[in-house]
């Protein structure tokens, strides 16, 4: 304690939640304000966590205690506390190979058992969860996580820059006896770290600057089963498809442009960390998906089963973004076969759509695969929430993860992806109906209809493109539009009959619960030069304005040395890096208007 009093005028205090971190005011240590939306975000699914695995815990030893009065000798007579009982997940697969309840050769859609919950092998005794926080930086998010997580055991920080491990290392010290005996932290390469750890962390945390993809191999096998692995990607700009071939190395996916690309990304993502888990046999099941501020966040459990991951084609798609118009349709990578009282895996049939669109008449791009099955779990979301609402004031960031969670918890879970009122309208080249008579529209011609967490605007429905074209052209009809060119797609969907008569008037449902009581469901940005900002240690140059805005720059700099390099300002400055390649794109679509194939010179 004595070197930090001694040296206690160079730094700053930055206070968070219940944690507080001495920052150097020389500004070494990357700190960047607006992730408190990510950190509150974390400790709440972290709380859902601890008490959805001490529930689970209880479930399967009273599962396991009526067995053994049911004299299951076999069972009863493990009596170690490291015996493991017998996953339900391996019962699961039994009954479906037992009962079928289709006819011979018929062709099933994706499972519905690829989605169900398993559970995991536990120890009679249940340990506090061990937490690995993988990226520490200076150690903010751990210390959140062991001051304000009860339950928590101990909670490994790493990182593999020696400065930022100091920093931790401080903070610890500073926290205080109960973050002592709690947090550690140790420079270590990371993905060293984990691969020597096999299945060591109930929890995992990987929030890296720009892409987490080489973190990800060995993050999925150093989760322990049924544990969570919370992950998150700025590279928003690759993952949408700024950059298409760097996010097929870097994910293993193509991304294609849509209103949709936040969505796609955190589908993306799902898939890849899905793909590496495999390798293991093991896959994961979401339980909350996020898109904020300028990253995405996703918080999915692992488990460990060769027979699920059997299921894993039928949770991925390929998706066909029509060059011209706003129709995508989704083509399931696989399916299965029921024949002779036994389920069969097969590749899916496709493709799903003509060679041209039959909306437009355009080409299709391809993309994908992404994960196509929910992305959330409806129960661990409103858990979540509820739990979030019960303790206002331990969540700084309140208002911000309140509404993500209240307009994800209103999502079509079974729907991916999502178009826009306004995009649809635009194809169209008419004034945009509102979103009530919209939706009105939808639910009226008998479809579901919601919003989407991602974009204001988002629209998620399982009604039919021909459905939704058909209601657009009922509303042209009343909504009459100027003559546009003979060949653009707008003229081709307008030409059609509509088979179906809209009606807009206004439906029940159409507004959401929370949208009918006026909670806050989509805020402002945080502050006015929010986002993603520049590594820390490194000079800010005059490069850096194409990527933050020549706005932001202005705040961080005081003078540029004649040879672009630019002086920093304050550390609220510091942050994460942004690549050239990972630049937030313009979510504007690409339309070609001509059929031409995004992409094409
Ligand atoms: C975005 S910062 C982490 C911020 C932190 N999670 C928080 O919430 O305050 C990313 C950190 O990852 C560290 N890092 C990058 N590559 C690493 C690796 N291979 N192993 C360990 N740490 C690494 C960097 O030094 C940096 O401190
Ligand atoms: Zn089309």
């Amino acid at each position: 304690m004595g070197e930090v009093e001694n040296k206690l005028e160079d730094y700053e205090v930055k206070k968070e939640g219940e944690a507080e971190i001495l920052m150097l005011k020389s500004n070494a240590v990357f700190f960047n304000p607006v992730q408190v939306h990510n950190r509150d975000m974390s400790i709440a699914v972290l709380r859902t966590f601890v008490s959805k695995r001490k529930e689970e815990h209880e479930a399967q030893m009273n599962k396991r205690n009526k067995s053994q009065k049911k004299g299951n000798h076999s069972e009863t007579s493990v009596v170690n506390e490291e015996a493991v009982l017998t996953s339900q997940h391996d019962e699961m697969d039994v009954v479906l190979e037992k009962e079928p309840n289709q006819a011979t050769d018929e062709i099933e859609g994706p499972s519905k058992e690829a989605t169900k919950t398993p559970s995991w092998k536990v120890t009679r005794e249940l340990k506090a969860p061990i937490v690995l926080e993988a990226l520490a930086a200076s150690g903010l998010r751990s210390l959140r996580y062991a001051r304000e997580v009860d339950g928590l055991g101990k909670v490994v920080a790493l990182d593999n820059d020696k400065a930022s491990v100091e920093a931790c290392k401080r903070n610890i010290k500073f926290n205080g006896a109960s973050a002592v005996s709690k947090v550690e932290a140790h420079l270590a390469d990371a993905r060293v770290y984990m691969l020597t750890h096999p299945k060591e962390f109930d929890v995992v945390d990987l929030d890296p600057y720009g892409s987490p993809s080489v973190f990800l191999d060995s993050a999925v096998q150093a989760v322990a089963d049924g544990g969570l692995l919370m992950c998150t990607a700025t590279d928003l700009a690759v993952l949408c498809g700024t950059n298409g071939e760097v996010c097929y190395s870097k994910y293993g996916s193509y991304p294609v442009k849509g209103k949709y690309c936040h969505e796609m990304a955190l589908r993306i993502l799902l898939a890849s960390i899905e793909s590496h888990a495999n390798r293991y046999k093991r896959y994961i099941v979401p339980v909350l998906s996020v898109f904020m501020d300028f990253y995405v966040r996703v918080f999915v459990r692992v488990f460990t089963s060769a027979s699920e991951i059997k299921n894993t084609p039928l949770k991925l798609s390929y998706v066909y973004q029509c060059a011209g118009c706003d129709s995508f349709h989704l083509q399931c990578l696989g399916r299965t076969v029921t024949k002779n009282n036994s389920v069969k895996y097969a590749p899916g049939i496709g493709p799903v759509v003509p060679q041209e669109c039959s909306d437009c008449g355009k080409k299709f791009n391809v993309g994908g695969p992404i994960w196509s099955a929910p992305i959330h779990d409806q129960d661990w979301v409103l858990s979540t929430l509820t739990d979030v609402r019960s303790m206002k004031d331990r969540y700084p960031a309140y208002n911000k993860i309140t509404s993500v969670l209240t307009t994800v918890s209103e999502e079509l879970h079974d729907i991916p992806l999502f178009f826009s009122l306004h995009n649809i309208s635009g194809t169209v080249k008419c004034t945009s109906p509102s979103s009530v008579m919209f939706r009105s529209a939808v639910i009226n011609a008998g479809y579901q209809i919601s919003s989407s967490h991602v974009n204001p605007l988002g629209l998620k429905s399982d009604a039919p493109w021909d459905v939704i074209w058909d209601i657009m052209r009922c509303w042209v009809k009343n909504h009459p539009i100027k003559e546009q060119p003979r060949d653009s797609p707008g003229t081709a969907i307008l030409s059609k009959s509509p088979k179906l008569e809209a009606s807009f008037s206004r439906a029940v449902a159409a507004l959401s619960k929370a949208q009918a009581k006026k909670v806050k469901r989509f805020l402002p940005n945080p502050e006015s030069h929010w986002g993603p900002k520049v590594r820390a240690g490194r000079k800010i140059t005059s490069k850096h304005i194409s990527l933050l805005g020549a706005e932001a720059i202005n705040g961080a700099i005081s003078h540029e040395d004649g040879n672009g390099v630019l002086t920093e300002k304050p550390a609220s400055h510091i942050g994460e890096t942004v690549t050239d390649e990972e630049r937030e794109p313009s979510t504007k679509r690409q339309k070609t208007g001509d059929g031409e194939l995004a992409g094409e010179p």
